[in-house]
């Protein structure tokens, strides 16, 4: 990736972009509905929403204010954990659609793998990308066992596994399952929620290229092959989040963040959660 609006293909041909805005915990109303437009004007194209988020309906107000059209901005919703199975399924995809205000959808995820439901509730994502009303469908949360257990039963193979990901918790049996499988990672929480910024190694790096560790960090995903989704809903955060473009780590560099890892979660354990 050379630019914020470079896309990477997924397994099924379509484009997404390398880096977004995600919006846990935006507030639904004006704060959402100004991170995104604020996000889009300054070239951000792909936005990361989940129901379970209560902001649809504010993404989709940024998502209209915006100036920009429609396909050329990537949209990702989840459905959630009491959402899943076939008919409920299908029944969350039109809430989640007519909240966004939209008629299609860029990327549809199953938030975590509920057990004894995440097989229904994939057969009802088939069901809607055949009719084409997802362009793409995926994963989030889901270890690699869990994987192999929808792919038994899957007709579409994930194009996407959005994971809980960032210096301290680099997935190497899932990046390196994913690279093999031609599935792609998405990272959450690509800053550990701000907790990595006193980081030593980062810190100084930031200083050597005079950058943020956040951006450090932001870069290291890009260039590691990892599609990011920052949340802010700062506008100044908003834009320098993104200002990553004008300078690259070396391998060392890269090598010497990936060493940080300390399999450290901040999120929940997915075989425990659900
Ligand atoms: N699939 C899943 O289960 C999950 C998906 N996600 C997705 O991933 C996105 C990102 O993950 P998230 O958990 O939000 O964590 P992040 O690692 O993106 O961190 C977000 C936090 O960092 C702050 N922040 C952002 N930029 C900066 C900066 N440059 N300097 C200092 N502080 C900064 C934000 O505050 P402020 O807004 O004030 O800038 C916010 O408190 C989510 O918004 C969501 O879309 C997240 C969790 C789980
Ligand atoms: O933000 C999300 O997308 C999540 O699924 C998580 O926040 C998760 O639900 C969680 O952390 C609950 O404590």
């Amino acid at each position: 990736m050379n630019s914020l609006q470079d896309h990477i293909k997924l397994n099924n041909g379509v484009e997404m972009p390398g880096f977004g805005l995600g919006v846990y915990k935006a507030e639904e109303g004006q704060e959402v509905v100004n991170a995104v437009r604020t996000a889009i004007d300054h070239g951000y194209r792909l936005i990361d929403t989940a129901s379970f988020y209560g902001n649809e309906s504010g993404v989709g107000e940024g998502l209209r204010e915006a100036s920009v059209k429609r396909d050329e901005i990537f949209v990702t919703t989840k459905v959630w954990n009491d959402e899943q199975g076939y008919d409920e399924t299908l029944k969350a995809f039109e809430q989640s659609l007519n909240r966004l205000s939209l008629d299609y959808l860029d990327l549809y995820l199953v938030h975590w793998p509920v057990t004894g439901k995440f097989r229904e509730t994939w057969r009802a994502m088939e069901r809607l990308y055949d009719e084409g009303v997802i362009k793409a469908i995926g994963v989030s949360n889901f270890h690699v066992h869990h994987l192999e257990d929808l792919m038994v039963a899957a007709n579409v193979k994930p194009t996407v596994n959005q994971i809980e990901y960032h210096p301290h918790l680099t997935q190497k049996e899932m990046k390196g399952y994913c690279e093999q499988e031609n599935i792609q990672l998405e990272a959450w929480s690509p800053m550990k929620r701000g907790r990595l910024f006193e980081d030593t190694t980062i810190k100084e790096i930031a200083d050597k290229y005079n950058k943020t560790p956040a951006q450090v960090i932001l870069r290291w995903d890009i260039q590691t092959n990892i599609i990011t989704i920052p949340k802010s809903v700062n506008p100044d955060r908003i834009k320098s989040n993104a200002d990553i473009f004008d300078f690259e780590l070396t391998d060392e560099e890269i090598y010497s963040i990936t060493a940080l890892n300390q399999n450290e979660r901040t999120g929940p354990n997915p075989d425990t959660f659900v």
